[in-house]
């Protein structure tokens, strides 16, 4: 089989990791090809300014569409909202910490007035509004190892990025402060991995079995608020579904950029309707966008 992934260092990992179980499934090796896309080329550090409509993805899935490779992983929470109607996620690994983190010398508690965060989210800007107005916010991009370079180097004195992404690079010694979920949100799908191929490939049966239900239900319900609410990234939102004890849990949280809440939601359901606790949510929020 063959793989498509794009070639940063956390999507190679992300892939070699999801490759090694599915190894052990069929007994074969899985060849990877990177394939570049429009988002790893562009270099403005604004991104949410621009049609973020599968910046990440489309390459990918043009590549599993016209079988150049059997199946594609991504970051769940990269994935556009729409999928190609040809297309199918198959499989969402076990989920790894969603959390949110502060890389930082200071805590949270401890970052003063004035102290610079880098930052191209509209959701974390917005949560930083919420809680810390007086930061100065600056936009910063590039791979995972380049941000925590630019605190390490002083050039910014913070940032916020997800404790999945540091934690699959063995790079989560950086991490100063965890942010509890209900407390600075995550996106939906942070931390999940979804593994996509072609709806007729008769490699899908075998690749649903790296499907971990619950993970997948999570994040479902969560995209589904976005789904129903027909925005992608672009909107400060904040999804969180967790199933404990056996009780499945949708949060979100609605802001403006400033950092005002405009409404938040918590629903309660079974973890098969995960997909109408979002939609119900998303119908909600309707009112407050
Ligand atoms: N938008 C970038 C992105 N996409 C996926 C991750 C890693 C975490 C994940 O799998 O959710 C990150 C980095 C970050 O937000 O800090």
């Amino acid at each position: 089989m063959i793989v498509g992934t794009r070639g940063s260092q956390l999507a190679l990992k992300q892939t070699k990791d999801v490759c090694a179980d599915l190894s052990k499934i069929t007994g074969q090796d899985i060849e990877i090809n990177i394939i570049k896309t429009k988002g790893d080329k562009i270099t403005d550090s604004q991104l949410y300014n621009m049609d973020s409509k599968g910046l990440f993805t489309k390459e990918l899935d043009k590549a599993v569409l016209e079988e150049e490779v059997d199946f594609s992983v991504h970051s769940f929470k990269d994935l556009p909202t729409e999928l190609d109607e040809d297309l199918e996620i198959v499989a969402v690994p076990k989920r790894e910490a969603p959390n949110e983190v502060l890389i930082s010398d200071k805590s949270w508690d401890e970052l003063t007035e004035g102290s610079t965060l880098g930052t191209s989210s509209l959701r974390r800007e917005a949560f930083c509004n919420l809680y810390k107005k007086d930061l100065q916010l600056k936009p910063i991009r590039g791979n995972i190892e380049t941000r925590i370079n630019k605190v390490k180097d002083t050039s910014l004195d913070a940032t916020i990025m997800a404790q999945a992404g540091l934690k699959r690079l063995n790079l989560d010694n950086n991490i100063k402060t965890i942010f509890p979920l209900d407390y600075f949100t995550p996106a939906a799908g942070q931390g999940a991995l979804a593994v996509i191929t072609r709806k007729d490939s008769d490699k899908k049966e075998v690749i649903s079995k790296l499907n971990h239900y619950q993970s997948m239900q999570e994040v479902f319900g969560e995209k589904s608020i976005l789904k129903e609410l027909g925005v992608g990234c672009q909107w400060p939102i904040g999804a969180i579904a967790r199933f404990n004890n056996n009780k499945f849990n949708l949060y979100s949280i609605l802001l403006t950029q400033e950092g005002e809440i405009l409404k938040e939601c918590n629903e309660t359901g079974s973890i098969k309707d995960a997909e109408d606790l979002g939609r119900k949510i998303g119908m909600i929020f309707k009112d407050y966008v």
